[in-house]
C-alpha cells in the first residue's frame, strides 16, 4: 500500500475542466513532474487522466528523484464531433475556449501548483502534441507575459517575492511562476502555419488549428514556440532552462518530425546562451542541453499505454543526473 494519495486541485471556476490531478511525493530532493495533454486543444475525450498509465509505470521505477506528480486539464475549443447545446449545456461544462484561453489555464494551474507545494524550477514540464506547444509556451517571451523579466528578486527561490513582484496600484497582477528547469516535447506541435500546410489535403488540421487561434496566420506564428526567435520567444524567455528532450515516435502518423526539427533550430540560440543559475555559485556550471529522442509507436500510443512517455520522462531524469542537476 502507498501511503501517497492522489486529490484534484481546482484552480478556476469558469469551467469543469480547470482541474489538476496531483500525487504529491515525500521525496524532498526531486523534481515535480508536470503534465500537459494533447488532443489538439479540443478532444474531451483526452483530458488530464491521460497521464494515469505512465504515472503508474514511473511510480514502480522507485529510484528516480520525483518529488510530485501532477496533470492538467484546460478548458477546450470546440469539436465538431462532440458538439454541445449551447441552451441545454451547463455554462462551465461549454468548450468554446479560444487562444490565450488554454495557455492562461495552464499557466494558472502552474500558479496554484507553485502556491500550494513551492517547488520553484524544481520541475520537468512534459507535453504531448499541443501539450508540448503549451508547455513551450509557458516559456516564450512573449506569450508568458514577461513576468520574470518584471520580477526583480530570486527568481529560483521557490515562493520568492510571490507577493511583492508588481507593486504598482490598482489592478492585481498575476503571481510569480517560476519556469521549469526542464521541458519534455512529445510528438509536439511547434510551428502551426508549417503542420497545416505540410498536411494541406486534411482539412482538420486547419479546422483545429483555427478552433484553437481563429483565422489570423500571423497570431499562430506569433505563438508558435518554432517560429518566435529572440526575446519573445524560448530564447529570451526561458532563463532558468537547462534541458529540452524533443522525443517523436518514427510511427506517429499524425505530427510528422518536421514539427520537431524545427523546433531543435530554434533552440540552437538558446542552447548555446548561458542559464541563469539558482545559487550565486562561481563554480556551478551554466551549461544547457537540448537531446533529440527518437520514440515508437502511434500518436496516442504514446500516452495510452504510457510506456514511451514514460521513457521519455526517465531519459529526462538520466540527462539532468547526468548535468548534476538532480540527486540519483
Ligand atoms: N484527437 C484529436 C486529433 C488530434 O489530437 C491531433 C490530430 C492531428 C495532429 C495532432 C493532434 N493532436 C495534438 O494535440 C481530435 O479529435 O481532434
Amino acid at each position: 500500500m502507498s501511503a501517497q494519495q492522489r486529490r484534484t486541485l481546482t484552480y478556476g471556476q469558469h469551467n469543469v475542466l480547470q482541474t489538476i490531478s496531483v500525487t504529491p511525493l515525500a521525496r524532498q530532493d526531486g523534481y515535480w513532474v508536470i503534465y500537459i495533454h494533447g488532443g489538439a486543444w479540443r478532444d474531451p475525450t483526452v483530458t488530464s487522466a491521460s497521464f494515469d498509465a505512465t504515472e503508474s509505470i514511473l511510480r514502480k521505477s522507485s529510484d528516480l528523484p520525483i518529488a510530485g506528480y501532477a496533470s492538467i486539464s484546460y478548458r477546450l475549443s470546440a469539436h465538431p464531433n462532440h458538439p454541445q447545446d449551447p441552451k441545454s449545456t451547463p455554462s462551465d461544462e461549454f468548450r468554446d475556449a479560444k487562444h490565450p484561453d488554454h495557455i492562461r489555464d495552464v499557466e494558472a494551474a502552474l500558479t496554484l501548483l507553485q502556491n500550494t507545494y513551492g517547488f520553484g524550477s524544481r520541475y520537468i514540464l512534459v507535453g504531448h502534441s499541443c501539450g508540448a506547444t503549451l508547455a513551450f509556451q509557458t516559456v516564450m517571451g512573449a506569450v508568458a507575459g514577461h513576468r520574470e523579466q518584471s520580477f526583480t528578486g530570486d527568481a529560483n527561490e521557490p515562493g520568492a517575492g510571490a507577493e511583492t513582484v508588481f507593486s504598482s496600484p490598482g489592478s492585481l497582477p498575476p503571481r510569480l511562476t517560476t519556469h521549469p528547469t526542464a521541458i519534455v516535447g512529445v510528438a509536439g506541435i511547434y510551428d502551426m502555419r508549417k503542420l497545416r500546410d505540410t498536411h494541406r489535403e486534411i482539412s482538420a488540421y486547419r479546422e483545429f488549428i483555427e478552433g484553437a487561434f481563429g483565422t489570423d496566420e500571423k497570431l499562430w506564428d506569433a505563438v508558435s514556440p518554432a517560429q518566435v526567435v529572440g526575446s519573445r520567444g524560448v530564447e529570451g524567455g526561458w532563463k532558468v532552462g537547462r534541458l529540452a528532450v524533443l522525443a517523436h515516435s518514427r510511427d506517429d502518423e499524425l505530427v510528422d518530425e518536421a514539427q520537431l526539427d524545427s523546433m531543435r533550430e530554434s533552440l540552437r540560440g538558446w542552447e548555446e546562451t548561458e542559464a541563469q543559475v539558482l545559487v550565486d555559485d562561481e563554480l556551478a556550471s551554466k551549461h544547457r542541453r537540448v537531446c533529440g529522442l527518437p520514440l515508437s509507436g502511434a500518436h496516442d500510443e504514446i500516452w495510452s499505454n504510457g510506456k514511451e512517455l514514460a521513457r521519455a520522462i526517465i531519459f529526462a531524469f538520466r540527462e539532468l543526473q547526468d548535468m548534476g542537476l538532480a540527486s540519483r
